[in-house]
């Protein structure tokens, strides 16, 4: 048996030895103990009989008496229980008592159920010996910032993207909001030309490779999270990907989904698996009742108040308690989406009749029987009462009041009735240095009451709030202000919709005449100024209140300040000019003012969702066109060497000692725009490097001997926080930097930074800062990766650090995940066979007309069951 079949998850690493026993269940099923003692493991002994490896963990340990284990798997769901001659029913019931059973794998004591956990076992196709687990991918969006390099990874070696029914995309990023009436071509119409080169390349590619688009005159376009959720492409139980941070969104679905970079937006799409290693759990549970004009958005800023901008690093959140249960789908995916603010990979929520009413009848959820199926599945994903989680935090619905921020980070955050920080508060002289930058940023005195603050532009929209009923949140707002309701003198207000359907749905409600007549901007969908890559901006100096999600300094325009806040807040503002308490708008009098206001009349989604999905087009060209089962003798070894060896690296060290460096910093958003993978040494740290004016500042990087560093040393914890651009790295790369060194980082950025063949290492913060101050006096270090240590031209002692084996190893031999993962692709296959027979609706069932897609393997393989 292979040992990387077994995997002890709790405890991080693969069983080295195991015990076979025959099931008695089954002949085909073989039953072993791993060598902890800890899980007993069912796997299949042949491919294809049906279930899934590895499928079910049962505690053995937890049997009081000590006995040999029970097994609890249902009978009907063994292979050899299953004639061949049984109809279709008793099949789909088989199925179902598998997909029950894959939903209960984790009955080990002390560690009960656990949903994220329950997901990862369930896709895990393979695991190494450090705990690095070769996940499949269900569902893959794209869109046009983070894919160009992607496809042309794939251009180059030759490889066809491997599930394009499993691969949605869409641009969002780029496309302008002005109106389309007059649309003729993107080459027109986009004519920011860098912008329109995205837009133009990912239509290219999407036609070369064959995959489902919704380009700029489809009305099913819009931002990437809006139209997953909305099109039913995002499902329970799934594995979610995505080039974009924000795809913690989708989790709101209770599935596992996750920001990637451009590199393994490569390997997905090559691949459709992903490399990863297991995030610890923290769970958030937020009880009580929420406050009238309180909202999740505020509930989410409260939440990332209470555990920091890096609070989450390295987890995957659950969202709990009778507060989230009672939240909409909306509300939860406003939740969700922000977890990534709060530094972890992911948010998600238990699946539950609010889930499955959302879903139902959307283009691309199953129907008939299958949804009946799909569900019971859905409904067996649950975290389990007792379930311990590594972190938990619990929060009082009474403690949220309408949430704003006063400063630069998402953790800024203060009451709407509270007043900007006074730096003086803070005992910690690195904080009370962080509050007075970030102060002096945002262009705020202490004290200052944030009712106060005067605001020159509204921003409503972003995947974190615009969808129906954030739209619908402010003109209930805008009503309730009363008739004579007026965007206030000198103020620019923009509400941009999620999605076209989005923006249909809002004007049969009439909404958008409520917008209209108070003086809003009611434009087509899109980021928009969410980041700015459209044209859409605040000018220096500028202050925003945005219902986004990031108010990182040069966000939404270099220079430009912003505030976060709700829906409704952000109308509130557009009303007042100023920072508002939206509580404002409720009572007696505003509900008099709702119920003599216009009519609104609520849609049905369904009424808009009614063009057919159609399936993936035809590859056009020979490359596109390669089948899906060519994927093992798919060319490996000419890319498997694409990186340069990382060894030893001596050179000069610049110092930095700000906490919670983003990735907007380190590579502002109009950089974004680039095709290659290269040309952005200017764009590294560009709004500190670079004055108004085009003149170099006396940023640490412009300076000597610092213009020549290969390594950047930062005191300060949470390195790389936010976006997921690979940029960053890119820009440090093509400065010279390739290895980053400090107390924490995100952890997108840093999987970004292997993938290109650069260092992170994390070390104490006392090392760090002593590494500073080497770097201060403008000496050497030496960083050897073989050795795992950073020796000091300064004569003193080295620090020691380590790097996870498998990334070590493909550092110093410059090898590519993309070709490492071709040589499992057996195992890859026989994982989508599997897939196919227990999930059948997640291979593009709902495309119209389309017959499901059936690999090599599938095809070779007919199951018996
Ligand atoms: C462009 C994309 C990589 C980026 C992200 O990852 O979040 C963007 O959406 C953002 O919000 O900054
Ligand atoms: S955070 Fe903003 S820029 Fe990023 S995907 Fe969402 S809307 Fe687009």
């Amino acid at each position: 048996m292979d040992r990387t079949d077994v995997l002890c998850i709790y405890r991080d690493v693969p069983c080295t030895t195991v015990l076979p026993r025959m099931s008695p269940y089954c002949k085909v099923l073989t039953l072993t103990v791993c060598a902890h003692a800890w899980l007993l493991v069912m796997r299949s002994a042949r491919p294809g009989c049906g279930l899934f490896m590895p499928l079910m963990f049962l505690s053995w340990l937890s049997s009081a008496s000590g006995s040999p284990p029970q097994l609890a798997l249902p009978t009907s769901t063994t292979g050899a229980r299953l004639s061949k001659r049984s109809d279709a029913r008793t099949r789909l019931a088989a199925k179902d008592a598998v997909r029950q059973d894959m939903g209960r794998p984790c009955c080990v004591r002390g560690n009960p159920r656990i949903i994220f956990i329950v997901l990862m076992l369930t896709h895990c196709r393979d695991v190494d010996e450090n705990g690095l687990a070769l996940i499949y991918i269900d569902r893959h969006l794209v869109f046009e910032v983070s894919s160009p390099q992607a496809f042309e990874g794939l251009r180059n070696a030759g490889r066809p993207v491997r599930r394009p029914d499993c691969t949605l995309a869409t641009v969002d990023h780029n496309v302008p909001t002005s109106s389309r009436k007059h649309f003729t071509t993107v080459s027109e119409f986009v004519t920011q030309p860098e912008s329109r080169a995205q837009v133009t390349t990912l239509e290219d590619n999407v036609k070369t490779f064959g995959l489902t688009y919704f380009g700029m005159t489809d009305r099913r376009q819009g931002i990437v999270h809006i139209i997953g959720p909305e099109e039913g492409f995002t499902l329970p139980g799934i594995i979610c990907v995505c080039g974009d941070s924000h795809t913690s969104t989708h989790g709101a679905f209770g599935c596992l989904a996750f920001g990637i970079g451009t590199s393994e937006v490569e390997h997905v799409l090559a691949t459709q698996t992903i490399i990863q290693k297991k995030s610890k759990n923290m769970r958030i549970t937020v009880e009580g009742t929420l406050a009238g004009g309180v909202t999740s958005k505020d509930v989410i800023l409260h939440i990332i108040g209470v555990i920091g901008i890096a609070g989450g690093t390295g987890c995957v959140i659950e969202y709990a308690g009778n507060v989230v249960r009672g939240l909409s789908m909306e509300a939860r995916m406003t939740m969700c989406n922000m977890s990534i603010e709060g530094g972890a990979r992911a948010g998600m929520i238990a699946p539950d009749e609010i889930t499955f009413n959302y879903l139902r009848g959307r283009p691309l959820a199953p129907r008939g029987v299958l949804w009946d199926h799909a569900e019971a599945y859905w409904r067996t994903l649950k975290t389990d009462e007792d379930a311990k989680f590594d972190i938990e935090v619990n929060i009082r619905a009474e403690d949220i009041v309408p949430t704003v921020t006063w400063g630069t980070s998402p953790q800024d955050v203060v009451p709407i009735t509270g007043k900007v920080p006074d730096p003086a508060s803070f005992a910690d002289t690195s904080k009370r240095a962080a509050v007075e930058r970030a102060l002096r940023y945002m262009g705020l005195s202490p004290n200052t009451p944030m009712e106060e603050i005067k605001i020159d532009k509204v921003f409503i929209g972003s995947c974190t709030n615009s969808r129906i009923e954030d739209l619908r949140s402010v003109a209930k707002v805008i009503i309730a202000a009363g008739p004579d309701a007026r965007v206030a003198e000198g103020v620019y207000a923009m509400i941009v919709p999620g999605s076209g359907l989005v923006k249909q749905q809002a004007e049969a409600e009439g909404l958008d005449a409520v917008f209209k007549r108070a003086g809003f901007d009611w434009r087509e969908a899109g980021c928009s100024m969410c980041l700015g890559m459209n044209g859409d901006n605040l000018s220096p100096g500028e202050r925003s209140a945005s219902t986004s999600n990031r108010n990182f300094e040069g966000r939404q325009g270099p220079g430009g300040r912003t505030h976060l806040l709700s829906p409704g807040m952000a109308a509130a503002a557009a009303l007042t000019g100023r920072l508002t308490d939206v509580r404002r708008y409720l009572g007696a009098e505003a509900e008099a003012k709702l119920a003599s206001g216009p009519k609104l009349k609520l849609a049905n989604p369904s009424d808009f969702l009614t063009d057919p999905v159609l399936p993936p087009p035809e590859p056009s060209s020979a490359l596109g066109a390669l089948p899906p089962m060519a994927l093992s003798s798919l060319p490996t070894a000419d890319s498997s060497s694409r990186l340069a060896k990382f060894t030893v690296l001596r050179g000069i060290a610049v110092p930095l000692h700000t906490e919670n460096i983003d990735t907007d910093m380190i590579t502002p958003a109009r950089f974004l725009k680039v095709l290659k993978r290269t040309g952005l040494k200017d764009a590294l740290f560009a709004d500190l490097r670079w004055g108004p004016d085009g003149r170099p500042t006396d940023f640490i990087l412009n300076r000597e001997p610092y213009t020549q560093a290969k390594i950047l040393v930062c005191d300060k914890p949470n390195f790389g926080c936010g976006s997921s651009r690979e940029h960053a790295p890119w820009s440090l790369k093509d400065f010279g930097i390739m290895c980053v060194i400090a107390p924490s980082f995100a952890d997108i950025f840093k999987n970004n930074t292997f993938q290109n063949g650069m260092l992170p290492i994390a070390l104490t913060e006392d090392e760090c800062r002593e590494l500073a101050d080497d770097a201060e006096q403008g000496l050497e270090l030496e960083v050897d990766l073989e050795k795992q240590e950073i020796r000091r031209t300064s004569g003193k002692p080295p620090f020691a650090f380590t790097v996870d084996p498998f990334r070590r190893h493909s550092l110093l031999n410059g090898l590519d995940d993309i070709a490492l993962t071709l040589q499992k692709a057996l195992k890859i296959e026989e994982f989508e066979a599997q897939r196919s027979q227990v999930w059948p609706w997640l291979d593009g069932l709902g495309y119209k007309g389309r017959v499901p897609v059936l690999t090599a393997a599938k095809q070779a393989r007919r199951l018996d069951w």
